[in-house]
């Protein structure tokens, strides 16, 4: 339990912004979010509720199809690692994680007019639907749902920019939004564009354990498949947990209407510190909860952006703010040289938590060069 000095997570009302007497506190107020808990809740986001409730209604008939139409869709069918895991088939922490999921991402065509030498480029591809006939309108919620995330997440970025104090538009290179960008490597300049990103969606279901012992919804971890995640917590079942700066766990309750906004690793990354990817997981429901779905949306990053490339669109007044912020001089080791691309960290992220579809798909040297301990 938290003590009474522990911080609460904020909330703020993103109707603000179009208020021009407003939006200056709203800024004000994101920008001590970004700060102190690394974690805050959204409202009034611009999210239609029925466009969540078409989706968020079919979660439980999804995770009702008859188990082989479930196992019909398992990520091992998929070298872009979408698709169905099981109740307890992934592992955080040396520990099972006490849910069952299905992966999905913005629906793209297999990637073939980039450079195939980078094995990144196959993390890109098309969804495992399932059948119209199996559960009709899924397809058409789910991407209505992507639609209006993705919107969210672009205006959200621009908020921060403008907290940040820096141009609106800054960070749109990392969208694949902004014009190409001339670079001078090694003496000759190079024109840039990358490609519309591909978000990642999980839809999660905490079934209430039957043990009285605590289990593990999901083990303590960084996000790191996107520059942020939107999550949406779908019942009223607690579970959510976040780690404060002082190591105190601070329950992040399901608020009506509202999105979970955290960063992850490679925004930690971007901004040099400056806004941290905040430690979270969530406690499996008891034997006397209900249900817990819930739907985090992880803004894609392109992946063959490189660690020198990020840097380069970082104003130094962004650095100055992790200093200002007091933060420690060490930055995420998640974009350790050794992966040169954002790309292929996030290969090697998705080989290590499903090594079996990595072995499939990738051959076992990349397993092994991705699986051994750095
Ligand atoms: O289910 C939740 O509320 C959080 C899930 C989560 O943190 C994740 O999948 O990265
Ligand atoms: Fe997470």
């Amino acid at each position: 339990m938290p003590t009474p000095t522990a911080p609460s997570i904020p909330l703020l009302d993103l109707s603000w912004a179009s208020s021009p007497s407003q939006r200056p506190t709203l800024l004000k107020q994101l920008h001590a979010a970004l700060f102190d808990v690394g974690f805050l809740y959204i409202k009034n986001h611009g999210v239609p509720q029925t466009t969540i409730d078409n989706l968020t209604n079919l979660l439980p008939s999804l995770f009702d199809l008859p188990k082989e139409k479930r196992a019909a869709l398992s990520k091992t069918h998929s070298p872009h690692f979408v698709g169905y895991n099981g109740f307890a088939e992934e592992i955080t922490l040396g520990k099972q994680d006490l849910r069952e999921q299905f992966d999905f991402a913005t629906e793209l065509p297999v990637t073939h007019d980039r450079d195939f030498t980078k094995l990144y480029w196959r993390l890109r591809g098309p969804n495992q639907w399932p059948s119209e006939l199996d559960l009709p309108g899924f397809r058409k919620a789910f991407t209505e749902y992507h639609d209006a995330v993705q919107e969210l997440s672009y205006n959200f970025v621009h908020l921060i920019e403008e907290a940040f104090g820096i141009p609106i538009g800054t960070f749109d290179h990392f969208f694949g939004r902004a014009a190409p960008v001339t670079t001078q490597a090694n003496g000759s300049s190079e024109s840039r564009t990358f490609l519309p990103p591909q978000h990642r969606i999980k839809l999660l279901k905490y079934p209430p354990s039957e043990l009285n012992a605590v289990g593990q919804g999901v083990g303590a971890h960084k996000d790191s498949s996107g520059w942020l995640t939107f999550l949406y917590q779908v019942s009223n079942e607690p579970g959510l947990e976040v780690l404060s700066a002082d190591d105190e766990w601070i329950p992040a309750t399901p608020i009506d209407g509202t999105f979970v906004v955290n960063f992850g690793n490679p925004f930690e990354a971007a901004t040099e510190g400056a806004v941290k990817a905040t430690t979270h997981r969530v406690i499996a429901p008891g034997p006397a909860s209900n249900t817990r779905y819930s739907i985090p949306f992880f803004q894609g990053v392109p992946l063959d952006m490189t660690v020198s490339e990020i840097r380069s669109y970082i104003p130094e007044h962004v650095r100055r703010l992790r200093k200002e912020a007091g933060g420690e001089q060490t930055v995420s080791s998640f974009l350790d040289p050794r992966w040169d691309s954002l790309g292929e960290s996030q290969l090697r992220k998705w080989v290590r938590s499903h090594p079996d579809v990595g072995l499939k798909f990738y051959g076992k040297e990349v397993v092994d060069y991705y699986t051994a301990t750095h």
